[in-house]
């Protein structure tokens, strides 16, 4: 593609006129790290770098145009000055490979808890009903049956335009966070369905507000296509506003809430057989799932709702929900030999701990015991309210560490320490090793007590631990080896 093509959508002129417009391009590179022979390097004034810095070492690596913000004189190759070089990766990215969310249908989910579960349910849906699907989002992409790993949720607007070009599946399904909606990193995509799950304290580091958070989200609503759908959970204040804000702009959005006037009501939750009674279109219809808790039912009517839209047969949807087995790292439950229940779940905001520990006292646990922790660098605005709720829903809590990320072990345990004894009760207690605060929730547990470790869910270890464990779960199974062991 020739560089004139690539930035025609630009209203600002090439810096210095001479320079040939007509050069191929072979590719983009938004780190000057991996620029390469006639790529065109953007430079982006990132949190942490500002990419025009790095503008000589691309040209040294051979990029053949820059695209950048800053006015910049006496450029030896085309430099295009732009307003907002993320937005203008998004563009170009979009041009480069031939703008290849056109011809598929693309599914975005955004909330702040829940993307993943309703993502992976729907795949599971559409997939046993013959559609082959792609998914980009927290765990994993899967593109083509094809997994790879991903550092964000939302990738940047050049990996997720790559992305797409590669994939040959019929449905596109991608989570879509507050962070990717406002780095632009959509940018050029078109839905034509949006998801709204629910939103709740979380980010607030990033987001100078809820309503600013809550702003974030709704970008995802302005970039349905003309005839595209909004799916919106509306049992909540942020809920009930976004479908308002949808209705201002004349879309109808399709609501999912427990009251009255909603497309698909949400009657009753059984959790004892996991079933809830939805209303659809005066239809009475139950829908059994394996998945645990009143929050998972959301998912599950969520995923319904869209899979109806999708003009899959209802009786289709409902037997691969009854299938479904469940995410990795999400309320993933291990009975142990002693009769206690351990649950690994992801939960890392206050009202998914709500959920988690609720979910557990209402599958009938005589004791509850929490392990959790907070994440380094992460918004800590929400560490007293977790604190608070698993005070009033445990029996008894134990704080230890999570990823410290650029925190210091000990820095992270004096915090512990104080939050604890601030707004904790006499019920918990502070471990400073994961795997040891596990082991002693597990020695503490007697019959019929539920252990719920949250957190981490899926995810490894960033630290090194005592014992040797990559992860929660693998704590729970060199445990219950070792008992084993010393039981033979
Ligand atoms: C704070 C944040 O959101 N940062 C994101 C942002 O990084 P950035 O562009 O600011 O990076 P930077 O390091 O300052 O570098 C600036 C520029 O200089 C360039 N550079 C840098 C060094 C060099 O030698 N050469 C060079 O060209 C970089 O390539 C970059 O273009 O843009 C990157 C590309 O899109 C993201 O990968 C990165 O996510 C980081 C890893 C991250 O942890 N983000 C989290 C907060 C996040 O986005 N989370 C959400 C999920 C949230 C949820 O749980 O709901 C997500 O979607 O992942
Ligand atoms: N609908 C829901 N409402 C409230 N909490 C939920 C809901 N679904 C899941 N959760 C909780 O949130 C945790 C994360 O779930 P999931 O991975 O599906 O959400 P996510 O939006 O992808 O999260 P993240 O953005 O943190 O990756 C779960 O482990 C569970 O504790």
């Amino acid at each position: 593609m020739k560089l004139e093509h690539l930035i025609e959508e630009f209203e600002t002129e090439i810096e210095d006129k001479s320079m040939r417009k007509d050069i191929t391009i072979q590719g983009i590179a938004d780190s000057s790290m991996d620029v390469e022979k006639d790529f065109v390097f953007v430079a982006i004034k990132g949190f942490n770098a500002d990419g025009h810095s790095f503008i000589e070492q691309a040209i040294q690596r051979g990029a053949c145009a820059v695209v950048g913000e800053e006015a910049i004189s006496n450029s030896s190759i085309p430099y295009i000055r732009v307003e907002n070089s993320r937005k203008a990766l998004g563009v170009i990215a979009n041009k480069f490979y031939g703008s290849p969310s056109k011809d598929k249908l693309l599914i975005g989910v955004t909330g702040t808890n829940g993307k993943t579960t309703t993502s992976y349910l729907l795949k599971h849906i559409l997939e046993e009903s013959g559609v082959s699907c792609s998914m980009i989002g927290t765990i994993q992409n899967v593109i083509n049956g094809e997994v790879t790993q991903c550092v964000n949720t939302t990738p940047n607007s050049l990996v997720l335009h790559e992305l797409l070009s590669k994939s040959r599946d019929e449905v596109i399904i991608m989570e879509v966070s507050s962070h990717g909606l406002t780095q632009h990193r959509v940018e050029g995509l078109k839905f034509d369905y949006c998801l709204f799950t629910n939103l709740y304290h979380d980010h607030l580091d990033y987001h100078a507000s809820m309503e600013e958070y809550f702003r974030a989200k709704s970008l995802l609503f302005d970039k349905l296509k003309a005839h595209g759908q909004a799916i919106v959970n509306t049992d909540s204040f942020w809920g009930e506003k976004l479908s308002a804000r949808l209705q201002d702009k004349g879309k109808r959005p399709y609501t999912i809430d427990e009251s009255e006037d909603s497309d698909l009501r949400l009657l009753n939750f059984n959790l004892e057989n996991s079933t809830i009674t939805v209303k659809d279109n005066n239809e009475l219809i139950h829908i059994c799932s394996p998945l645990s808790g009143v929050h998972n039912m959301y998912n599950v009517a969520m995923a319904y709702a869209t899979a109806k839209h999708l003009k899959i047969a209802k009786e289709r949807i409902l037997k691969a929900i009854y299938e479904f087995t469940g995410v990795d790292g999400r309320f993933e439950v291990f009975q142990q030999d002693n009769g206690t229940t351990v649950v690994v779940d992801y939960a890392h905001t206050p009202d998914a701990i709500f959920h988690c520990l609720r979910t557990a006292r209402l599958c009938g646990a005589k004791r509850v015991l929490h392990v959790f922790g907070f994440r380094g660098d992460r918004d800590p605005t929400k560490r007293r309210e977790m604190l608070s709720i698993t005070s009033e829903l445990s029996d008894h809590y134990i704080l230890t560490v999570d990823d410290l990320n650029t925190v210091s072990h000990k820095e992270m345990i004096e915090t512990l320490k104080s939050l604890s004894d601030t707004f904790g009760n006499e019920k918990g207690a502070v471990v400073s090793d994961r795997t040891l605060a596990i082991k002693q929730a597990l020695d503490q547990s007697e019959s019929g007590d539920w252990i719920v470790i949250t957190g981490k869910g899926h995810e490894k270890y960033q630290q090194n631990y005592d014992l040797p464990a990559e992860s929660d779960k693998d704590t729970i199974m060199y445990l219950n080896n070792m008992k084993k062991r010393l039981l033979e």
